[in-house]
């Protein structure tokens, strides 16, 4: 961070700031508000002092070397000493009550806990404007990516249609290793967990469920309504092989872990899914950790917003935006009101939702195979896109893979559609059932 001389803050009250976590991102944020103190209190117009971190175990080893004196088991005290509040701690407890204690005291709180906003956020929503002031998470949507306040505000005027995100680190990470290098699903993990960008529990990340949070958070600014992660049909990447990256790199495809909102008949649906995008679509070319999220909005058009959506100090970068902007309005002694989710529009199942599919055969190569494959897609009422077929590769002459690209079906055509294959007595073997996202 590098700032021209701050100017001299108003002389006002210290602003005291209970950090709690000391981890990924909450050691960095520590050690920028250490750091920085005097441009930080230059952005807020007030003194700015680090009250404390309390963190579970104070022997931990730490990322970053910070003054231990600051340290501290007691959350509840330090909570009570201090005029904001900054939750790194993740879970739903007792981050939940931590959270509820500091608003009811009408303390700021900024939050990087997706899990605990996709969950209870209307709750927190509600106890931040009874006391008038803000709930801030930035940081729980796409790391530094500005999103939350976009979204909130700067669309705020305009209608979205439709959001279509990368929004886990990891899996990207994971993905886009075993589609560039080839690498094993474990030790690209191994590698994510390393460099910070993993949850505590990586099965929050490889199942989809921290995408899903996200989707559901975002979602519920976007459409002005109220989702929670039970709201999103969600399938992680766990099932995806190094057969599956490879067929779709031959077909022009890379397979991301996708999550899409979007207006549909009904409401909104809200999914996260391993889906097949184009190469040539901008989302393709969202390597390594990186998060990318692109928005389609009435007006606006089509906006993407990349950057790092992981990783101690960019989500940091995106915490302490929240935190000037609180501080500052603590400071001024400006209220602050969430807006109302006055759309509420319902999540549409998915069953109802409109897709395609990616499906790949194995079939006894003889006379009419073709004509009954075909024959299973029309009674579904489901239409071929784009066919491929080639000798299997592992087999013999006389078997084949034949390579489906689905037009848009409905879910539930669809599922009843691979299922039907399934029971075909020539079909050996039907693997690589992803969905795909390509204009038809
Ligand atoms: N790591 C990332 O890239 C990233 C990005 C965006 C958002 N987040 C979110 O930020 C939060 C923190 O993530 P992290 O990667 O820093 O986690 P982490 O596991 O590295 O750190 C968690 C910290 O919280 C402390 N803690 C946990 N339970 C506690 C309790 N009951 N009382 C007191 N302290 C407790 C731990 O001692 C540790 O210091 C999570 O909600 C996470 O989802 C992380
Ligand atoms: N575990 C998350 C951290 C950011 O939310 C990821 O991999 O994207
Ligand atoms: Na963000």
């Amino acid at each position: 961070m590098s700032d021209s001389t701050p100017a001299t803050p108003r002389p006002t009250t210290t602003v005291k700031v209970a950090l709690l976590g000391a981890g990924n991102v909450g050691a960095e944020v520590a050690r920028i508000l250490l750091d920085h103190s005097t441009e930080m209190a230059a952005r807020v117009g007030a003194p700015i002092e680090l009250a404390g971190i309390a963190v579970r175990d104070l022997a931990a080893r730490r990322t970053v070397e910070l003054p231990e004196e600051l340290f501290t088991t007691d959350a509840e005290a330090l909570i009570d000493a201090a005029d904001v509040v900054i939750e790194l701690t993740g879970g739903i407890e007792p981050a939940r009550s931590r959270i509820l204690r500091a608003l009811h005291a009408g303390k700021p709180v900024i939050s990087g806990n997706k899990a605990l906003i996709a969950r209870h956020g209307r709750q927190l929503q509600d106890a931040a404007d009874d006391a008038g002031v803000p709930l801030s998470y930035e940081a729980a949507v796409a790391g530094a990516i500005p999103i939350v306040r976009p979204m909130a505000d700067s669309l705020a005027g305009d209608r979205v249609d439709r959001v279509l995100g990368i929004m886990n680190g990891t899996t990207n990470y994971i993905l886009d290793q075993m589609d560039t290098t080839g690498a094993q699903f474990d030790d690209a993990l191994a590698e994510a967990q390393r460099l910070g960008y993993a949850e505590a529990d990586p099965t929050a990340d490889v199942e989809g469920h921290d995408a899903a949070a996200k989707a559901a958070i975002l979602a519920s600014l976007a459409f002005h309504s109220t989702f929670t992660i039970d709201d999103v049909y969600c399938r992680g990447i766990t099932g995806v092989t190094a057969e599956d990256v490879a067929a779709a790199a031959e077909a022009g495809y890379v397979i991301k872990l996708l999550a899409v909102c979007e207006r549909c008949a009904g409401g909104v649906n809200l999914r996260v899914t391993p889906t097949m995008i184009p190469r040539e679509h901008p989302l393709a070319g969202v390597h390594g950790a990186y998060n990318a999220v692109f928005v389609e909005a009435a007006n606006a058009g089509s906006l993407m917003f990349y950057g790092a959506g992981a990783g101690g100090a960019p989500t940091a970068s995106a915490v302490l935006g929240d935190f000037v902007s609180a501080a500052r309005r603590l400071v001024l002694g400006a209220p602050a009101q969430g807006a109302e989710p006055h759309a509420q529009l319902p999540a549409v199942p998915m069953d109802d939702v409109r897709t395609s599919f990616s499906i790949t055969l194995t079939v006894q190569d003889r006379l009419g195979v073709l004509a009954r494959i075909a024959q299973v897609f029309a009674d579904h009422g489901v239409s071929i896109y784009t066919m491929q077929q080639k000798d299997d590769p592992h087999g013999t002459a006389q078997r084949s893979e034949i390579r489906l690209v689905t037009h848009r079906g409905t879910n539930k055509d669809l599922t009843a559609t691979v299922e039907a294959l399934r029971e075909l007595p020539f079909v050996e073997d039907v693997t690589g059932v992803i969905r795909v996202e390509h204009a038809d």
